[in-house]
């Protein structure tokens, strides 16, 4: 049995999500298969696995919005973030030839990324399932024989597919954000460059503007500014923000002076940026 550390992902082996735990841990994790992001989350608060890993943005579909609330309301620490290029490929059962094929599954990410192609075939049905790998070990359970997966190469060799046709997402440069999660910010860790921090600001002209110009001031760059509405108050929102900085004293000093005009302040987690893609 592996011995490595517990990682959480949202699918099964094979899927993306497991190609960025590997990216990010290496291969010696064991991985524990979720049915949703928020189970995820459930084994992580469980100590059934040490960590979850979630993607948060995708280049083309954008912010994943739930996982920034399951984040915040599970209140685990971000420790980390992995970028992987999403690269995409048909596959189906040996023998099976494009002109059989009728139905084409995959996540709803992975399909998006690839309207282009099926622009080009309509007659082949587009079918949503919950992640990619999942869609290549079903064509192999049902041994179907109209119907393609769209998944990576890893899925390919995992559940016996032949790849028909390769790269076939409408931007190569495509890419997917995720973060790993712990359960608690306890650890010191190194060469800290990064923070995900979420607050909210009063409703009034320059709330907003303050806090970025104390991050300005400081020398904090903000890499990205996500609004989530705060269910129930009209006009009120939780703001994530993703910055950097060269010089750790800046960044203190930024986040004691924010701390006054904001609320529910929560630094979500502080990292190493991580952004090779
Ligand atoms: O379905 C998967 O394999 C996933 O991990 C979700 C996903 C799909 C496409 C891009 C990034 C993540």
């Amino acid at each position: 049995m592996k011995k490595g550390p517990r990682v959480a992902i949202q699918g099964i082996k094979a899927s993306f999500h497991e190609e960025a735990a590997f990216k990010f841990f290496g291969k010696d994790i064991q991985t524990i298969e979720c049915n949703s992001f928020k189970q995820t989350c459930e084994s992580l608060e469980k100590k059934e696995a040490d960590f979850v890993v979630m993607a948060i943005e995708n280049s083309i579909a954008g912010s994943l919005l739930p996982n920034y609330t399951l984040i915040r309301e599970y209140n685990f620490a971000v420790v980390g973030e992995v970028y992987l290029p999403i690269q995409l490929h048909l596959m189906a059962l040996p023998g099976v030839k494009f002109e059989d094929v009728k139905y084409a599954t995959s996540h709803p990410i992975a399909l998006r990324q690839c309207v282009d192609f099926f622009y080009d075939y309509p007659q082949i049905q587009v079918i949503e399932g919950s992640d990619t790998a999942a869609c290549a070990k079903r064509i192999k359970e049902e041994q179907l024989t109209d119907t393609v997966a769209i998944a990576n190469t890893l899925a390919a060799e995992m559940y016996g597919l032949n790849i028909i046709e390769r790269r076939i997402e409408s931007n190569k440069k495509n890419f997917t954000r995720f973060l790993i999660l712990k359960l608690d910010k306890t650890e010191e860790l190194k060469d800290i460059n990064k923070a995900s921090i979420c607050f909210q600001t009063g409703n009034h002209v320059g709330a907003l503007s303050k806090i970025l110009n104390i991050f300005a001031e400081q020398q904090c760059n903000l890499t990205k500014i996500q609004s989530m509405p705060v269910l129930g108050k009209r006009n009120e929102y939780y703001f994530y923000v993703d910055m950097e900085w060269s010089n750790m004293e800046n960044y203190d000093k930024a986040i004691r002076q924010a701390l006054k005009y904001t609320a529910n302040f929560n630094i979500m987690g502080e990292y190493q940026k991580n952004d090779k893609v």
